[in-house]
């Protein structure tokens, strides 16, 4: 494989068969952390031609620091982002700064250095790995179809890993600068952590480290880190409290539409008070899984306190996020399970009536088997009281009781959005819910569905049902035939 230019070796920078696409795959392969060997140093005549001379319809954004622009390296066939920057800093500025720290490490959730050039100006230009789905701050807070929880839940856990990594390096590196818009999203559709110009490399006791004065983003920045020698690893764990809670809320870290306008001051008491719900992304609504969205919340407000200690370290972090993807992607599937079910249930369906004391209710019932196919297992919803027996294979009928009115099951329309799956959700989340005129529904077939009470019986047109037994768990039941 060609190089596409190297015209000087530099403490960094060395020409040599060093291939990016392999690194890329052979550190992929093992997670993370080899260090590149070799960053190029590419001609700046060649950026400039690969930029189509850093024209507007190449420009990818504009920073603080400077712009960003796409790069097609056509010898090297790779496509890459150019960061220019805006001033020439002899001293050492953000770009040298980025450059010499990202040199020394590889982490497929970082946006990593390709390399660098120096233009004519002596300015430094900096080439890292293009990521062309915009950042995690356009998703959140765009006018686009807003990220589900299965996703926020992959970002913020992606985030916490390279934070992680950062943070377990030796010496550690302090990124000093997480926020939304500084989270890339790749071709995969991860999230990698971008923008070293901040970052320190060093102990907390070393000089530099020491002397250097406190920077970030308002909203996003430790309020405990004032003086240089206030920072640590936790000025990063804040930062990324931030982040998550923005990730739950889809609010802005401070937003003037909202009162009080800190995320922290308006969030953390809801999340003392147990209203996880309150802080909810109103655009999709809380979760499915309440107890993955309290773990969520109540880990954000541990990494927004005030006291830096007792924030939890990035580790801890990783491992609740990672415990809340798996409960939130859990429930996803079984919400789509269920909802092929339900699906398949009002397919075939027809209104069975069944008596319940002086009360009637109406139920849409499925055919006498609905379940896999492949298994041949009765799989729809029950009767959800836990403890029912088998009495037959067959289904009872319900009788309408008094005015009761037809509940109906619709197919949820998955193919469609996050609202149906919510809808479906919604339904699973009735836990023991009492089967009553308007509200819940049941689904009643043949075995396991029956309870020793003679509830199932009634179904069968026997006795008459109690009511206050029938008792509807359609999410529960589902739970249990997949365990
Ligand atoms: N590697 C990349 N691939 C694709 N687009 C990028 C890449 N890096 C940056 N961008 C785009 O360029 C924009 C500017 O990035 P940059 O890192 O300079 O600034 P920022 O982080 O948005 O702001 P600030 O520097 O003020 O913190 C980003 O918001 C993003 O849209």
């Amino acid at each position: 494989m060609g190089y596409f230019s190297c015209n000087a070796e530099s403490a960094i920078a060395t020409c040599g068969s060093y291939d990016w696409e392999l690194l890329t795959k052979k550190t992929r392969k093992k997670g993370h952390g080899k260090i590149p060997d070799k960053i190029t140093e590419f001609d700046f005549s060649d950026l400039h031609a690969a930029t189509n001379g850093f024209s507007s319809e190449n420009l990818l954004g504009k920073g603080s620091h400077g712009s960003v622009y796409k790069a097609h390296l056509h010898q090297i066939k790779l496509v890459a982002a150019v960061k220019k920057t805006k001033q020439t800093h002899p001293g050492g500025g953000a770009a040298d700064n980025e450059v010499e720290i990202l040199s020394r490490i590889y982490h497929p959730r970082l946006v990593n250095l390709l390399g660098f050039a120096v233009d004519p100006n002596q300015r430094k230009l900096i080439v890292v790995e293009y990521m062309p789905n915009g950042t995690l701050y356009d998703l959140l807070h765009g006018s686009g179809k807003p990220p589900g929880w299965v996703k926020r839940t992959r970002f913020a856990l992606q985030v916490a890993w390279a934070v992680q990594f950062l943070h377990s390096s030796n010496p550690p590196i302090i990124h000093r600068d997480i926020k939304s818009s500084n989270v890339l999203i790749d071709s995969d559709f991860n999230s990698r952590i971008s923008d070293f110009g901040l970052a320190l490399r060093g102990h907390v006791e070393d000089v530099r480290v020491k002397s250097t004065p406190p920077a970030g983003t308002l909203g996003y920045l430790d309020p405990g880190y004032l003086a240089p020698g206030d920072l640590s690893t936790k000025s990063d764990v804040f930062s990324f409290g931030i982040l998550l809670l923005e990730i739950i809320s889809g609010r802005n870290a401070i937003d003037m539409n909202y009162s009080p306008p800190s995320v922290v001051e308006w969030a953390v008491p809801a999340i003392k008070s147990g209203d996880f719900g309150g802080i909810c992304d109103p655009r999709i609504g809380p979760p499915d899984d309440a107890e993955a969205l309290r773990q969520m919340a109540v880990l954000a407000a541990r990494c927004v306190r005030s006291t830096a200690e007792k924030r939890p370290g990035m580790a801890e972090v990783k491992e609740c996020l990672k415990r809340v993807y798996k409960r939130m992607k859990k429930q996803s599937q079984m919400c789509i399970s269920l909802g092929r079910r339900v699906g398949r249930v009002a397919e075939v369906s027809r209104v069975v009536k069944y008596e319940a004391l002086d009360e009637s209710v109406e139920l849409v019932r499925n055919n006498t088997r609905t379940g896999s196919r492949r298994n041949g297992k009765v799989s729809s919803a029950a009767p959800a009281d836990p403890t029912s027996d088998v009495i037959g294979d067959r289904v009872g009928r319900s009788k309408s009781i008094g005015t009761a009115s037809e509940i109906k099951l619709q197919p949820p329309d998955l193919s469609n959005d996050h609202i149906n799956r919510r809808r479906v959700g919604l339904n699973m989340r009735m836990t023991t819910v009492r089967l009553s005129k308007s509200r819940s529904m049941g689904i009643l077939q043949g075995k396991r569905l029956v309870n020793n009470n003679g509830v199932g019986r009634n179904l069968m047109g026997t006795r008459k049902l109690e009511e206050s037994k029938l008792l509807v768990d359609l999410g529960e039941y589902i739970m249990k035939e997949k365990e």
